[in-house]
């Protein structure tokens, strides 16, 4: 359960970083200088054995809304629940994992990049889309030739995208933040440099 609808975990900042720890004792320094830096949700991707009790450990930073990225099937989306995720980013739409996450009333962004897989997600009564990967997918233009016809559809677009390229992305009415990873640099963690690259994201203008 989330006290939080998806469109408000997207109203809650342009950038939603993508992060992928590896050391559970990264979790806090991470997390505290994010929402020092302005960026207050957290996609922790289940990609790494420490993923859940980074969750769990995030959670636990005052202001931060702690989700669960790369949640690829129900039993996932359970352990990420069970862990404390207050919402759940797939990079795919099944409909094993689309039907349990409105079951289970979590904030939901099932990856998308096609018509059908955004049709998909309506017919189960979905409104809100991540689209992946965003610029190999074809990018804006492609985001832009779809959202014409399903024009109640709303998106965080994520893969490849930039400090750089966001701007032109937010600029869009039917994007209300993108996704990256660009804010938590690979290698060792350095909260001060965390915290500086979140400030210049939560800084950039949405359309
Ligand atoms: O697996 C998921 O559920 C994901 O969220 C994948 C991420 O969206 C991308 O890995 C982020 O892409 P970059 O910002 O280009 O590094």
């Amino acid at each position: 359960m989330s006290e939080l609808t998806v469109e408000q975990v997207m109203e809650l900042a342009p950038v939603i970083p993508v992060l992928v720890v590896d050391r559970v004792e990264d979790a806090l320094t991470i997390a505290r200088a994010l929402v020092a830096g302005g960026l207050p949700a957290l996609e922790v991707t289940l990609r790494t054995p420490a993923a859940l009790d980074v969750i769990r450990e995030m959670s636990q930073v005052e202001g931060a809304v702690v989700g669960a990225g790369t949640v690829l099937n129900p039993d996932q989306l359970d352990a990420a629940m069970a862990a404390g995720a207050r919402f759940v980013v797939s990079p795919g739409l099944t409909e094993p994992l689309g039907k349990a996450a409105i079951a289970a009333n979590i904030p939901f962004l099932p990856g998308t990049a096609t018509a059908g897989d955004i049709m998909r997600g309506m017919d189960m009564g979905l409104t809100h889309f991540k689209f992946f990967p965003a610029e190999t997918s074809g990018g804006l233009p492609a985001l832009k030739a779809l959202a014409a016809p399903l024009h109640t559809a709303r998106f965080c677009p994520t893969g490849g995208i930039t400090l750089e390229s966001a701007p032109t992305w937010l600029a869009q009415p039917f994007i209300k933040c993108v996704g990256g990873s660009w804010v938590v640099p690979k290698g060792p963690v350095d909260g001060a440099k965390i915290e500086q690259l979140a400030r210049a994201a939560a800084a950039l203008p949405r359309g």
